[in-house]
């Protein structure tokens, strides 16, 4: 079955809802009008409605209306939407994608009361121009919709299948990684600005040079290293930069945030309930 010709449900149309359901139809693979995205206040989605996505603030509607359930909503809203839904789902006709933090497919077919197969996936905010780095996982979904999940998600990035104890994983590293990313081009654009450029040209410097080192790995599949030996002369003023932050604790607090990220997002759930 291809998973183009399924309708689709965003539950839950905030910064990720809206971006996935966006980013379906820039693919090509999607019209606006087989996705339904909801919110409660849906005023918030009359850019969508006007794109011509289907919009409601009532989740059974949308869920009867669809085979594909995607749920971005947050943790801590997730029971009170589920509880809305769990009449209107069926195990014979819906596939859940859920993408809420913290949450297993576990919890989720508990609190529905029914065995509906679930997929968890863990895209990033670049699916707004199709390039997330998405990871997914399943404790109960079979292999011939797992395939399905992929091909969605492949419309809008990379994907790749993971185990679903590492799904925590996966969210501080991928989800949250745009973010230290991001920072990492921040602080080196106010490096920048220090030294002589005007912030709007630091910031754009940056980032082609963030992008230029990404896809350096990406395309000869080399270790970091590798590529940072072909930029340190000896002597040199790569070196002796790369030191100086290393002493200041340059990749310690990389780890250290990514750690603490994990823990964080792993009880994301459990501690809201
Ligand atoms: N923001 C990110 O980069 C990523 C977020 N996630 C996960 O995606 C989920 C959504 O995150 P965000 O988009 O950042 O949050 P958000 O707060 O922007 O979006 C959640 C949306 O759900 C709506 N909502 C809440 N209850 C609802 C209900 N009963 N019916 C319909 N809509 C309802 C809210 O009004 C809000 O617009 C979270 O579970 C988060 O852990 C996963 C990967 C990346
Ligand atoms: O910060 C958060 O909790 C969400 C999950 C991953 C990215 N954003």
């Amino acid at each position: 079955m291809n998973i183009h010709s399924k309708r689709i449900a965003v539950l839950g149309g905030g910064n990720m809802g809206a971006l996935l359901a966006k980013g379906l139809v820039a693919s090509g693979n999607y019209a606006p009008e087989h996705i339904t995205v909801t919110r409660r206040n849906i005023r918030l989605l009359d850019a969508l409605a006007k794109d011509g996505f289907h919009v409601t603030d009532n989740n059974k509607v949308a869920v009867a209306s669809s085979e594909i359930i995607v749920i971005t909503v947050l943790p801590q809203q997730l029971n009170k939407m589920l509880d809305t839904i769990k009449d209107d789902v069926d195990p014979e006709k819906h596939l859940i994608v859920s993408i809420v933090s913290g949450v297993s497919g576990h919890d989720i077919t508990s609190r529905i009361g029914k065995e509906v197969q679930v997929v968890r996936a863990m895209p990033n905010t670049a699916i707004a121009v199709r390039e997330s780095m998405t990871c997914i996982a399943t404790g109960n979904a079979s292999k011939a919709n797992m395939e399905l999940v992929k091909q969605l998600f492949d419309t809008v990035g990379e994907t790749i299948e993971i185990h679903e104890e590492l799904i925590t994983s996966a969210t501080a590293l991928c989800a949250c990684g745009i973010a230290f990313f991001l920072r990492s081009i921040r602080a080196a654009s106010q490096g920048g600005t220090e030294i002589g450029f005007h912030a709007a040209e630091a910031l754009h410097m940056a980032a082609q040079t963030a992008k230029g080192a990404a896809s350096l790995l990406l395309t000869q599949k080399t270790h970091p290293e590798n590529e940072i030996d072909k930029v340190t002369s000896p002597k040199g003023c790569t070196i002796a930069g790369l030191n100086e932050m290393e002493h200041f604790g340059f990749s310690s607090a990389l780890i250290k945030g990514i750690i603490m990220s994990a823990n964080k997002a792993g009880g994301l759930y459990t501690e809201d309930k």
